[in-house]
């Protein structure tokens, strides 16, 4: 791994933290709040690929665990981690390879319909895969009620795709840093 991954690495961990300082709108139903942050994972893996935007959201999980306050609302430690959220904060690593191996899948003919697609498969379908099954097992709901307690999220995760859409095929035309040929 060369300087500039790690660079990158570090940077996307950084821009996922800052998300955090945007304040957490927690639901009543389930706990989980609404949340900038998960476009961080997004942004990663599109942007930069499966291991180094996978590798800069597992830094941020570090950082987590260690106990930086770099989740939304200034929360950090192992301790907040394996709570109700546990699952959407450890899913948001594999949601940014995901994302990752689809955009690298579809580099040579990225467009909006296919990184879109891949971004909201990923930061999505995956996500909330893992994290309402966590949901539903923490707070002891069935496996459908976390999915419907998860429901209101989708308005702003679509905003999130939109944007990540936008700014990972921004990238790929100015200043490309996946250079993967599938
Ligand atoms: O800060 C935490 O404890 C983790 C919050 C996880 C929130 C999830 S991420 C996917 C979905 N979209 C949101 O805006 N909130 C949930």
């Amino acid at each position: 791994m060369k300087t500039k991954d790690i660079v990158y690495i570090a940077l996307f961990a950084a821009l996922t933290a800052v998300l955090g300082l945007f304040p957490p709108i927690t639901l009543p139903i389930t706990g989980v709040p609404v949340t900038a942050q998960s476009l961080g994972p997004m942004l990663a893996g599109a942007i930069l690929g499966a291991r180094r935007g996978g590798l800069s959201i597992v830094l941020f999980l570090v950082l987590v665990a260690l106990g930086l306050p770099l989740l939304s609302g200034g929360r950090g430690g192992f301790g907040v981690m394996v709570g109700v959220t546990g699952g959407f904060i450890f899913g948001w690593a594999i949601s940014a390879f995901v994302i990752g191996l689809l955009i690298e899948k579809f580099w040579n003919r990225l467009n909006v319909v296919n990184a879109a697609v891949s971004i909201a498969f990923g930061g999505i379908v995956v996500l909330y895969a893992i994290g309402n099954a966590w949901v539903a097992v923490a707070a002891d709901i069935s496996y459908w009620q976390a999915t419907v307690g998860a429901a209101p999220f989708l308005i702003g995760d679509a905003i999130k795709v939109a944007i990540a859409t936008a700014a990972c095929l921004a990238v790929r035309r100015s200043y490309p840093l996946i250079s993967k040929s599938a």
